[in-house]
Protein backbone atom coordinates (compact mmCIF):
# COMPACT_ATOMS: atom_id res chain seq x y z
CA UNK A 1 0.00 0.00 0.00
CA UNK A 2 1.08 3.22 -0.91
CA UNK A 3 0.90 6.42 1.18
CA UNK A 4 -1.61 8.95 -0.61
CA UNK A 5 -0.07 11.06 -2.99
CA UNK A 6 -0.87 13.60 -6.17
CA UNK A 7 2.82 12.61 -7.21
CA UNK A 8 0.68 11.20 -10.68
CA UNK A 9 -0.77 14.44 -11.17
CA UNK A 10 -0.16 15.23 -14.66
CA UNK A 11 1.14 17.93 -15.80
CA UNK A 12 0.70 19.70 -19.33
CA UNK A 13 -2.31 17.62 -19.89
CA UNK A 14 -5.69 18.33 -19.72
CA UNK A 15 -6.99 17.36 -16.43
CA UNK A 16 -10.90 17.00 -16.94
CA UNK A 17 -12.41 13.56 -16.07
CA UNK A 18 -14.49 11.84 -18.40
CA UNK A 19 -17.20 12.13 -16.13
CA UNK A 20 -16.69 16.06 -16.50
CA UNK A 21 -16.29 15.81 -19.95
CA UNK A 22 -19.43 14.23 -20.88
CA UNK A 23 -21.12 16.67 -18.30
CA UNK A 24 -20.00 19.51 -20.34
CA UNK A 25 -20.86 17.50 -23.83
CA UNK A 26 -24.67 17.35 -22.10
CA UNK A 27 -24.71 21.04 -21.51
CA UNK A 28 -23.21 21.34 -25.04
CA UNK A 29 -26.58 19.19 -26.07
CA UNK A 30 -28.56 20.97 -24.30
CA UNK A 31 -27.58 24.66 -25.38
CA UNK A 32 -27.15 24.00 -28.74
CA UNK A 33 -31.22 22.47 -28.56
CA UNK A 34 -32.18 25.52 -26.40
CA UNK A 35 -30.82 28.20 -29.27
CA UNK A 36 -32.19 26.08 -32.37
CA UNK A 37 -35.68 26.03 -30.20
CA UNK A 38 -35.68 29.51 -29.40
CA UNK A 39 -34.26 30.73 -32.94
CA UNK A 40 -36.52 28.27 -35.02
CA UNK A 41 -39.99 29.39 -32.66
CA UNK A 42 -38.94 32.95 -33.07
CA UNK A 43 -38.49 32.71 -37.08
CA UNK A 44 -34.60 34.28 -36.93
CA UNK A 45 -33.47 31.17 -38.30
CA UNK A 46 -30.71 31.63 -40.79
CA UNK A 47 -30.03 28.51 -43.45
CA UNK A 48 -26.22 28.05 -41.90
CA UNK A 49 -27.49 27.23 -38.43
CA UNK A 50 -30.34 25.41 -39.26
CA UNK A 51 -28.18 22.74 -41.11
CA UNK A 52 -25.21 23.41 -38.38
CA UNK A 53 -27.43 22.95 -35.15
CA UNK A 54 -28.57 19.53 -35.72
CA UNK A 55 -25.19 18.31 -37.45
CA UNK A 56 -23.67 19.46 -33.94
CA UNK A 57 -25.87 18.38 -31.66
CA UNK A 58 -25.65 14.66 -33.21
CA UNK A 59 -22.41 14.87 -33.23
CA UNK A 60 -21.94 15.83 -29.42
CA UNK A 61 -24.13 12.84 -28.70
CA UNK A 62 -22.17 10.76 -30.97
CA UNK A 63 -19.23 11.62 -29.12
CA UNK A 64 -21.26 10.69 -25.65
CA UNK A 65 -22.42 7.60 -26.92
CA UNK A 66 -18.46 6.65 -27.74
CA UNK A 67 -17.40 8.03 -24.71
CA UNK A 68 -19.65 5.66 -22.54
CA UNK A 69 -19.90 2.45 -24.62
CA UNK A 70 -16.00 2.01 -25.83
CA UNK A 71 -12.85 2.46 -24.57
CA UNK A 72 -11.70 4.69 -27.47
CA UNK A 73 -9.17 7.51 -25.92
CA UNK A 74 -10.71 10.46 -24.55
CA UNK A 75 -7.99 12.97 -26.00
CA UNK A 76 -8.93 11.88 -29.45
CA UNK A 77 -12.63 12.67 -28.20
CA UNK A 78 -11.74 16.37 -27.27
CA UNK A 79 -10.09 17.23 -30.20
CA UNK A 80 -13.16 15.65 -31.78
CA UNK A 81 -15.40 17.58 -30.16
CA UNK A 82 -13.16 20.64 -30.22
CA UNK A 83 -12.90 20.43 -34.07
CA UNK A 84 -16.98 20.79 -34.02
CA UNK A 85 -17.28 23.58 -31.83
CA UNK A 86 -14.11 25.67 -33.47
CA UNK A 87 -15.62 24.65 -36.59
CA UNK A 88 -19.10 25.76 -36.34
CA UNK A 89 -18.27 29.10 -34.54
CA UNK A 90 -15.17 29.98 -37.06
CA UNK A 91 -17.64 29.33 -40.23
CA UNK A 92 -20.86 30.57 -38.59
CA UNK A 93 -18.92 34.00 -38.16
CA UNK A 94 -17.16 33.91 -41.55
CA UNK A 95 -21.01 33.00 -43.14
CA UNK A 96 -22.53 35.81 -41.66
CA UNK A 97 -20.08 38.42 -42.55
CA UNK A 98 -20.21 37.07 -45.72
CA UNK A 99 -22.18 40.73 -47.15
CA UNK A 100 -25.60 38.86 -48.43
CA UNK A 101 -25.67 37.68 -45.00
CA UNK A 102 -25.26 40.47 -43.15
CA UNK A 103 -22.31 42.48 -42.58
CA UNK A 104 -20.81 42.94 -38.72
CA UNK A 105 -22.80 40.15 -37.37
CA UNK A 106 -22.30 39.70 -33.77
CA UNK A 107 -21.22 36.11 -34.46
CA UNK A 108 -17.60 37.13 -33.94
CA UNK A 109 -18.27 37.68 -30.27
CA UNK A 110 -18.74 33.94 -29.52
CA UNK A 111 -14.84 32.99 -31.32
CA UNK A 112 -12.81 34.10 -28.16
CA UNK A 113 -14.96 30.53 -26.98
CA UNK A 114 -12.63 28.89 -29.56
CA UNK A 115 -9.27 29.68 -27.61
CA UNK A 116 -11.01 28.60 -23.97
CA UNK A 117 -12.49 25.48 -24.77
CA UNK A 118 -8.84 24.48 -26.61
CA UNK A 119 -7.35 25.15 -22.99
CA UNK A 120 -9.89 23.68 -21.15
CA UNK A 121 -10.43 20.08 -23.68
CA UNK A 122 -7.39 19.87 -24.63
CA UNK A 123 -3.90 19.01 -23.51
CA UNK A 124 -1.62 22.40 -23.03
CA UNK A 125 1.04 21.17 -25.30
CA UNK A 126 -1.37 20.73 -28.30
CA UNK A 127 -3.77 23.84 -27.16
CA UNK A 128 -1.11 26.21 -27.57
CA UNK A 129 -0.37 24.89 -31.24
CA UNK A 130 -4.00 24.88 -31.71
CA UNK A 131 -5.32 28.18 -30.76
CA UNK A 132 -2.12 29.75 -33.16
CA UNK A 133 -3.80 27.66 -36.23
CA UNK A 134 -7.32 28.76 -35.23
CA UNK A 135 -6.50 32.26 -34.65
CA UNK A 136 -4.75 32.02 -38.25
CA UNK A 137 -8.22 30.33 -39.96
CA UNK A 138 -9.91 32.86 -38.13
CA UNK A 139 -8.24 35.81 -39.57
CA UNK A 140 -7.75 34.83 -43.24
CA UNK A 141 -11.31 33.34 -43.55
CA UNK A 142 -12.95 36.38 -42.40
CA UNK A 143 -10.30 38.67 -44.32
CA UNK A 144 -11.43 36.66 -47.48
CA UNK A 145 -15.32 36.16 -46.68
CA UNK A 146 -15.14 40.22 -46.18
CA UNK A 147 -13.26 41.44 -49.24
CA UNK A 148 -14.82 39.90 -51.75
CA UNK A 149 -17.88 43.04 -51.13
CA UNK A 150 -15.88 45.72 -49.20
CA UNK A 151 -13.56 47.85 -49.46
CA UNK A 152 -9.65 47.14 -47.93
CA UNK A 153 -10.09 49.39 -45.09
CA UNK A 154 -13.72 48.26 -43.97
CA UNK A 155 -12.41 44.75 -44.32
CA UNK A 156 -8.70 45.70 -42.51
CA UNK A 157 -11.15 47.10 -39.54
CA UNK A 158 -12.77 44.63 -39.36
CA UNK A 159 -10.17 41.97 -38.78
CA UNK A 160 -8.16 43.66 -37.39
CA UNK A 161 -10.63 44.25 -34.57
CA UNK A 162 -10.90 40.26 -34.69
CA UNK A 163 -7.26 39.93 -34.46
CA UNK A 164 -6.36 42.07 -31.65
CA UNK A 165 -8.66 40.63 -29.41
CA UNK A 166 -8.53 36.94 -30.20
CA UNK A 167 -4.11 37.85 -29.44
CA UNK A 168 -5.32 39.45 -25.80
CA UNK A 169 -7.69 36.29 -25.69
CA UNK A 170 -4.65 34.29 -26.42
CA UNK A 171 -2.16 35.61 -24.51
CA UNK A 172 -4.41 35.71 -21.39
CA UNK A 173 -4.84 32.14 -21.36
CA UNK A 174 -1.47 31.11 -21.87
CA UNK A 175 0.00 32.97 -19.28
CA UNK A 176 -2.97 31.55 -16.87
CA UNK A 177 -2.04 28.07 -17.65
CA UNK A 178 1.62 28.89 -17.56
CA UNK A 179 0.73 30.14 -13.88
CA UNK A 180 -1.52 26.27 -13.37
CA UNK A 181 1.18 24.20 -14.66
CA UNK A 182 4.00 26.60 -12.13
CA UNK A 183 1.71 25.94 -9.30
CA UNK A 184 0.98 22.07 -10.67
CA UNK A 185 4.90 21.80 -10.24
CA UNK A 186 5.59 23.58 -7.03
CA UNK A 187 2.76 20.92 -5.27
CA UNK A 188 4.34 17.96 -7.04
CA UNK A 189 7.71 18.66 -5.46
CA UNK A 190 5.79 19.50 -2.29
CA UNK A 191 4.27 15.84 -2.07
CA UNK A 192 7.53 14.41 -2.84
CA UNK A 193 9.71 15.75 -0.11
CA UNK A 194 6.64 14.87 2.31
CA UNK A 195 6.64 11.87 1.01
CA UNK A 196 10.45 11.25 1.57
CA UNK A 197 9.46 12.06 5.44
CA UNK A 198 7.38 8.96 5.49
CA UNK A 199 10.05 6.54 3.60
CA UNK A 200 12.91 4.98 5.64
CA UNK A 201 16.22 5.86 3.00
CA UNK A 202 17.71 2.37 4.15
CA UNK A 203 15.06 -0.09 3.46
CA UNK A 204 12.57 2.05 1.24
CA UNK A 205 9.77 0.82 2.90
CA UNK A 206 7.33 3.15 5.32
CA UNK A 207 9.38 4.41 8.61
CA UNK A 208 7.22 4.82 11.86
CA UNK A 209 5.89 7.79 10.91
CA UNK A 210 5.21 7.25 7.50
CA UNK A 211 2.76 3.61 9.52
CA UNK A 212 1.34 5.81 11.68
CA UNK A 213 0.15 8.15 8.80
CA UNK A 214 -1.06 5.00 7.10
CA UNK A 215 -2.47 3.54 10.10
CA UNK A 216 -4.51 6.87 11.13
CA UNK A 217 -5.67 6.93 7.44
CA UNK A 218 -7.03 3.55 7.70
CA UNK A 219 -9.05 4.93 10.75
CA UNK A 220 -8.54 1.34 11.93
CA UNK A 221 -10.49 2.10 15.26
CA UNK A 222 -13.66 3.38 14.14
CA UNK A 223 -16.45 2.79 15.99
CA UNK A 224 -18.87 2.71 13.09
CA UNK A 225 -17.66 0.45 11.03
CA UNK A 226 -15.25 -2.43 12.89
CA UNK A 227 -12.58 -3.28 11.13
CA UNK A 228 -10.82 -6.34 10.59
CA UNK A 229 -7.27 -6.58 10.52
CA UNK A 230 -4.03 -8.60 11.95
CA UNK A 231 -0.85 -6.30 13.21
CA UNK A 232 2.51 -8.28 12.83
CA UNK A 233 5.71 -7.49 14.19
CA UNK A 234 8.88 -9.05 12.73
CA UNK A 235 11.95 -8.84 14.64
CA UNK A 236 15.47 -10.14 13.10
CA UNK A 237 16.80 -12.47 15.43
CA UNK A 238 20.19 -11.94 17.01
CA UNK A 239 20.55 -9.12 14.46
CA UNK A 240 23.45 -7.30 17.06
CA UNK A 241 25.65 -10.76 16.44
CA UNK A 242 24.98 -10.12 12.46
CA UNK A 243 26.37 -6.56 12.89
CA UNK A 244 29.60 -7.24 15.29
CA UNK A 245 31.23 -10.37 13.55
CA UNK A 246 30.50 -8.63 9.74
CA UNK A 247 30.25 -4.84 10.35
CA UNK A 248 27.29 -2.10 10.42
CA UNK A 249 27.48 -1.60 6.57
CA UNK A 250 26.68 -5.53 6.17
CA UNK A 251 24.10 -5.13 8.87
CA UNK A 252 22.34 -2.05 6.96
CA UNK A 253 22.65 -4.50 3.39
CA UNK A 254 20.56 -7.03 5.61
CA UNK A 255 18.01 -4.71 6.65
CA UNK A 256 17.67 -3.53 3.09
CA UNK A 257 17.85 -6.97 2.01
CA UNK A 258 14.64 -8.15 4.21
CA UNK A 259 12.80 -5.22 3.82
CA UNK A 260 12.78 -6.13 0.08
CA UNK A 261 11.88 -9.97 1.01
CA UNK A 262 9.11 -8.77 3.40
CA UNK A 263 7.54 -6.27 0.87
CA UNK A 264 7.82 -8.50 -2.44
CA UNK A 265 6.49 -11.27 -0.22
CA UNK A 266 3.08 -9.26 1.27
CA UNK A 267 -0.29 -8.68 -0.71
CA UNK A 268 0.31 -5.04 -2.24
CA UNK A 269 -2.50 -3.95 -0.28
CA UNK A 270 -1.18 -4.86 2.99
CA UNK A 271 0.88 -2.10 4.90
CA UNK A 272 5.04 -2.53 5.26
CA UNK A 273 6.76 -0.41 7.18
CA UNK A 274 10.39 -0.14 9.46
CA UNK A 275 9.05 0.80 12.95
CA UNK A 276 12.52 1.51 13.89
CA UNK A 277 15.82 -0.56 14.35
CA UNK A 278 15.50 -4.17 13.11
CA UNK A 279 11.96 -4.44 14.01
CA UNK A 280 9.32 -4.28 11.10
CA UNK A 281 5.42 -3.90 10.98
CA UNK A 282 2.98 -5.56 8.47
CA UNK A 283 -0.90 -4.61 8.92
CA UNK A 284 -2.82 -6.88 6.92
CA UNK A 285 -6.61 -6.11 6.19
CA UNK A 286 -9.71 -8.21 6.18
CA UNK A 287 -7.96 -12.14 6.63
CA UNK A 288 -8.95 -15.06 8.49
CA UNK A 289 -6.28 -15.97 11.39
CA UNK A 290 -5.79 -18.87 9.01
CA UNK A 291 -4.56 -16.74 6.36
CA UNK A 292 -2.75 -14.26 8.53
CA UNK A 293 -0.83 -17.60 9.94
CA UNK A 294 0.14 -18.31 6.32
CA UNK A 295 1.49 -15.07 5.27
CA UNK A 296 3.36 -15.01 8.59
CA UNK A 297 5.24 -18.40 8.19
CA UNK A 298 5.41 -17.04 4.22
CA UNK A 299 7.44 -14.31 5.17
CA UNK A 300 9.13 -15.92 8.15
CA UNK A 301 10.75 -18.89 5.31
CA UNK A 302 11.36 -16.59 3.27
CA UNK A 303 13.42 -14.31 5.19
CA UNK A 304 15.35 -17.60 6.37
CA UNK A 305 16.11 -18.47 2.86
CA UNK A 306 17.92 -15.46 2.71
CA UNK A 307 21.77 -14.93 1.65
CA UNK A 308 23.42 -11.85 1.76
CA UNK A 309 27.17 -11.35 1.16
CA UNK A 310 27.68 -14.86 2.54
CA UNK A 311 25.82 -14.52 5.80
CA UNK A 312 23.33 -16.78 6.20
CA UNK A 313 20.87 -18.40 8.96
CA UNK A 314 19.16 -14.88 8.93
CA UNK A 315 15.92 -15.53 10.76
CA UNK A 316 12.73 -13.33 12.30
CA UNK A 317 10.59 -14.01 14.91
CA UNK A 318 7.37 -12.37 14.45
CA UNK A 319 4.37 -11.44 17.19
CA UNK A 320 1.16 -11.46 15.79
CA UNK A 321 -2.56 -9.79 17.26
CA UNK A 322 -5.56 -9.09 15.75
CA UNK A 323 -8.30 -6.82 15.66
CA UNK A 324 -11.25 -9.07 17.79
CA UNK A 325 -8.51 -9.22 20.76
CA UNK A 326 -8.64 -5.49 21.00
CA UNK A 327 -10.48 -2.20 20.83
CA UNK A 328 -7.86 -0.19 19.60
CA UNK A 329 -5.04 -0.58 17.56
CA UNK A 330 -2.55 0.51 20.10
CA UNK A 331 -3.81 -2.67 22.12
CA UNK A 332 -3.83 -5.26 18.84
CA UNK A 333 0.19 -3.74 18.59
CA UNK A 334 0.43 -4.42 22.32
CA UNK A 335 -0.67 -7.94 21.90
CA UNK A 336 1.15 -8.55 18.77
CA UNK A 337 4.15 -7.08 20.74
CA UNK A 338 3.63 -9.28 23.56
CA UNK A 339 3.42 -12.41 21.41
CA UNK A 340 6.89 -11.18 19.93
CA UNK A 341 8.58 -11.61 22.71
CA UNK A 342 7.19 -15.23 23.56
CA UNK A 343 8.34 -16.12 20.45
CA UNK A 344 11.58 -14.66 21.44
CA UNK A 345 11.58 -16.77 24.19
CA UNK A 346 10.48 -19.59 22.74
CA UNK A 347 13.71 -20.15 20.56
CA UNK A 348 13.28 -17.60 17.46
CA UNK A 349 12.57 -18.48 14.20
CA UNK A 350 9.20 -19.10 15.10
CA UNK A 351 5.89 -17.16 14.93
CA UNK A 352 3.16 -16.31 18.21
CA UNK A 353 -0.94 -15.29 18.45
CA UNK A 354 -3.12 -15.98 21.39
CA UNK A 355 -3.77 -19.67 19.21
CA UNK A 356 -0.13 -20.88 19.36
N1 LIG B 1 23.47 -2.10 10.67
C1 LIG B 1 22.44 -1.59 11.35
N2 LIG B 1 22.16 -2.02 12.59
C2 LIG B 1 21.14 -1.51 13.26
C3 LIG B 1 20.31 -0.51 12.70
N3 LIG B 1 19.36 -0.19 13.60
C4 LIG B 1 19.56 -0.98 14.67
N4 LIG B 1 20.63 -1.77 14.47
C5 LIG B 1 21.22 -2.74 15.36
O1 LIG B 1 20.29 -3.76 15.66
C6 LIG B 1 20.77 -4.39 16.84
C7 LIG B 1 19.59 -4.79 17.69
O2 LIG B 1 20.08 -5.54 18.74
P1 LIG B 1 19.21 -6.15 19.89
O3 LIG B 1 18.09 -5.17 20.24
O4 LIG B 1 20.14 -6.51 21.00
O5 LIG B 1 18.51 -7.37 19.26
P2 LIG B 1 19.10 -8.65 18.54
O6 LIG B 1 20.59 -8.73 18.59
O7 LIG B 1 18.49 -8.70 17.19
O8 LIG B 1 18.55 -9.80 19.44
P3 LIG B 1 17.06 -10.35 19.51
O9 LIG B 1 16.14 -9.32 19.00
O10 LIG B 1 16.83 -10.61 20.96
O11 LIG B 1 17.03 -11.58 18.69
C8 LIG B 1 21.72 -3.40 17.55
O12 LIG B 1 23.00 -3.90 17.48
C9 LIG B 1 21.59 -2.16 16.70
O13 LIG B 1 22.83 -1.46 16.60
C10 LIG B 1 20.64 -0.02 11.41
O14 LIG B 1 20.00 0.85 10.83
N5 LIG B 1 21.71 -0.60 10.77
Amino acid sequence: MKLQSTSNRQLNTSSMSPTLFRRMLVVAILGFSAIWTIDASSGIIVSFDAAAYPICIGAFSLVFILSVATKINHQSLHFFVYFIVAGYLISSSIWHHMAANGLFSNAAQWLGLNYVIAYLFLEVKKAAPTTIIVFVVTIIGHYIAIIQYHTMADTMGVVLNIAIAHLIYIFLLWTVIKLRVKTDQVIERADTLENYAYVDLLTRVLNRRGIEKVFNELNLDSTEQKKNYAILIIDIDHFKQVNDINGHLAGDKVLSSIAGKLSRTVHPNDVLGRWGGEEFIVLTLNRTPKQVMTLAENLRTAVSNLVIDNISNITVSIGIGYSYEASSKEAVFKIADSHLYIAKQSGRNTIRTSNT
